[in-house]
């Protein structure tokens, strides 16, 4: 599934975006008054190959949730039950995510593919369970290839499931304890950074923790023999089952999969950045169909978008995660297509052009 799901992915199409690019200029208002919308409007073109791209509504979010073997390191305050805890949250509506969804009309799906505990069936809940949380990346793999693999695949049954029920923009959500410690790990093996630059605080930690994390996320690159920039796919497979979560890989399919289809992808924070660049690594086209929500506090994010060459939409120092910048920015996307199919050309409206 997953080989096809590479295969049936295409990059941006330099005809619709021309077209969508010349079409900006031709609208009721000062060229390139709308900054950023304008571009994202015409990034979206290319990614559908057309223009004006579609209305990206319906949108999904899909939160996936994992548990990570190196909380036992303690680079984290928080108790590794609260993963747990929190999909219930998620599946009772009482989450920021839940807020944040309901503002922007947006279902919200929960997908389990490593929380270490079983979890009662309940509507929303997707049960892809991979195993109960990952071994300690710092100690050796967190997972093997063969566990990547099917939690890529889980993310791209995922993203399918929710096109087919007709969703025309996904949004990516994670939830698990000590799972910033992985996205670092994830950052510094794709970006070739040294974990000093990509490691930041994740829920909040003190200086002496923040020094044990990044000197955890160095082990981890030594003990799994990681070092500078992995692009090649091989590569890329053996680095995210060594230092990654179950929900990194998911998102990373998640991603691979609404690619494939053609539906542009909002990716969250720091935790989907770092599923980004495993994404871009198995297919450099897959981030043509990704959109940066936000801008996380986590320093890791930063490289992680700079890498991939994406301009986050909001920066509001939000570190929750969940997908919660992600639905913040889902009107964004709108607005700017919306602009694309509704507003009037000189032509139409009768508006004198500035003369040239
Ligand atoms: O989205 C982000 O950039 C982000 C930044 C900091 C923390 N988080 C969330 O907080 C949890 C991980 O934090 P930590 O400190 O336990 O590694 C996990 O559930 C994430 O969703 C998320
Ligand atoms: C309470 C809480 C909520 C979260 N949501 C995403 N990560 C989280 C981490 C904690 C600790």
């Amino acid at each position: 599934m997953l080989a096809e799901t590479l295969a049936a992915i295409r990059p941006a199409d330099p005809g619709a975006i021309a077209a969508a690019r010349a079409y900006q200029d031709r609208l009721t208002k000062p060229r390139g008054s709308l900054g950023a919308l304008e571009e994202l409007a015409v990034r979206l073109a290319g990614a559908a190959g057309t223009s004006p791209p579609p209305m990206p509504e319906p949108a999904a979010l899909a939160i996936f949730a994992g548990d990570h073997g190196v909380h036992t390191r303690g680079v984290t305050p928080w108790p590794q039950e609260v993963t747990v805890q929190m999909v219930a949250n998620f599946l009772a509506g009482g989450a920021v995510a839940n807020a944040f969804a309901a503002q922007a009309g947006v279902p919200v799906t929960v997908v389990d593919v490593g929380v270490a505990a079983d979890l009662p069936d309940a509507p929303g809940l997707v049960k892809q369970k991979i195993a109960y949380g990952t071994d300690d990346l710092s100690k050796g793999p967190a997972m093997s290839v063969d566990q990547a693999v099917r939690a890529l695949e889980a993310g791209i049954t995922v993203a399918r499931d929710l096109v087919a029920s007709g969703a025309r923009c996904l949004i990516t959500g994670d939830m698990g304890i000590a799972n910033t410690t992985a996205s670092a790990a994830l950052i510094a093996v794709f970006a070739g950074r040294d974990p000093a630059e990509v490691t930041g605080r994740g829920t909040g930690i003190d200086d002496a923790t923040y020094q044990l994390k990044v000197d955890v996320v160095r082990d981890a690159l030594r003990t799994n023999g990681l070092s500078g920039a992995m692009t090649a796919p091989s590569e890329a497979l053996r680095a995210l089952a060594a230092v990654g979560g179950f929900e990194h890989a998911a998102l990373a399919g998640f991603i691979l999969g609404g690619a494939a289809a053609r539906v542009p992808v909002i990716l969250d924070g720091v935790i989907a950045g770092a599923a980004a660049l495993v994404a871009a690594a198995l297919d450099p086209a897959a981030t043509d169909h990704c959109v940066a929500g936000h801008r996380s506090a986590e320093p890791g994010h930063t490289v992680a978008l700079d890498h991939l060459g994406l301009h986050p939409l909001v920066d509001l120092e939000l570190r929750l995660g969940e997908g919660s910048g992600g639905l913040l920015a889902h009107p964004i996307l709108c607005a700017a297509v919306r602009v694309m199919h509704d507003v009037a050309t000189f032509d139409s409206a009768g508006v004198t052009e500035k003369p040239v």
